[in-house]
């Protein structure tokens, strides 16, 4: 088995630099060949998942987070046909790896396990289209206050998943709402919002159960719509995040769809698998079982 490993050496506050040298070990202790990219710069990930030939290999594997299994998705599916793709794989050694949870892989030994064991699962993927040019995700793609808050989350990497519960609280002060039009498998929604997440899987920000009932390879996305709300109300929902009943509250609505259209006024920038990349008006589509990921 040869896999095509790209490793993100600052995922996780720069973890993945001390766990490089650790994962190539386990590799050839497992007899498993590899070639090793390290990026060397934001979204570098991109362009060497763009160059690989994938027929060449038997896995392609980040070593990250969500962000760098976002940019060799989309460096691969922008250029190669998925049914031309070997498995995807990931090592989780970012600050939140959301996505991995959904596939069982919560460590970096379970993510070497996945690999080695070579069981895989096909796995939906969502796209969203930017002037029309489409890109994909398979965590989740929000706008509004989780924008600001990974924004904020961002500059303080190095308190890993604490960062984005930081994050939340120091954004609180500036809490703002957008008018939205938002259209959910042709029935609109007109109305102020506070943030909306389309998600392919359940969790956001490590252990956040932004989706409760989000499944990887249901054929449908779920939406969470947060109406306006006040920042009381916000900030006694927020921990209820951690086990998913934020539900509660009703200013949170859930939807199961295959298709969203959204509009804001002012425009939104766009989170997808927690990357500030992109804005709205976007057009949201489910692609199911596009991948497959070993799990
Ligand atoms: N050598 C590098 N130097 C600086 N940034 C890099 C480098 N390589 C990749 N990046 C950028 O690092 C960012 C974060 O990567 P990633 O999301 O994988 O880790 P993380 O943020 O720690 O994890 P998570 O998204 O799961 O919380 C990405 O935007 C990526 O483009």
């Amino acid at each position: 088995m040869t896999i095509a490993l790209i490793a993100n050496p600052s995922a996780g506050g720069q973890k993945g630099t001390r766990i490089i040298p650790r994962v190539e070990a386990l590799l050839r202790r497992h007899g498993i060949d590899y070639r090793l990219f390290v990026t060397q710069y934001h979204e570098h990930a991109l362009t060497i998942a763009g160059k690989l030939p994938p027929q060449r290999f038997d896995g392609i594997v980040s070593m990250g987070g969500d962000g760098t299994n976002f940019h060799v998705l989309n460096g691969l599916l922008k250029k190669y046909g998925p049914e031309t793709l070997p498995p995807l794989g990931i090592i989780p050694v970012g600050s939140g790896n959301s996505f991995a949870r959904d596939l069982g892989i919560c460590s970096t030994m379970d993510g070497l396990q996945a690999l080695v064991q070579g069981e895989t699962r096909s796995v939906d993927v969502c796209s969203f289209s930017q002037q029309g040019d489409l890109w994909y995700f398979v965590n989740l793609a929000g706008f509004g206050f989780v924008t600001d808050v990974a924004r904020t989350a961002h500059q303080l990497k190095r308190c890993g998943d604490f960062s984005y519960v930081l994050g939340v609280f120091y954004r609180l002060m500036g809490l703002r709402f957008h008018h939205m039009e938002l259209t959910l498998d042709g029935r609109r929604i007109e109305a102020g919002n506070c943030f909306v997440e389309f998600c392919n899987s359940r969790y956001t920000g490590g252990k956040m159960l932004m989706a409760p009932e989000a499944k990887i390879d249901d054929g449908w996305f779920d939406v969470v719509v947060v109406e306006p709300l006040s920042r009381l109300s916000l900030v006694t929902t927020f921990p209820k995040i951690f086990k998913g009943t934020h539900g509660e509250n009703p200013a949170v609505r859930f939807f199961k769809v295959k298709t969203a259209e959204v509009v804001t006024n002012p425009s939104k920038i766009l989170l997808p698998d927690g990357e500030i990349f992109g804005s709205t008006p976007t057009r949201i589509d489910i692609h199911p079982k596009m991948v497959r990921y070993f799990s």
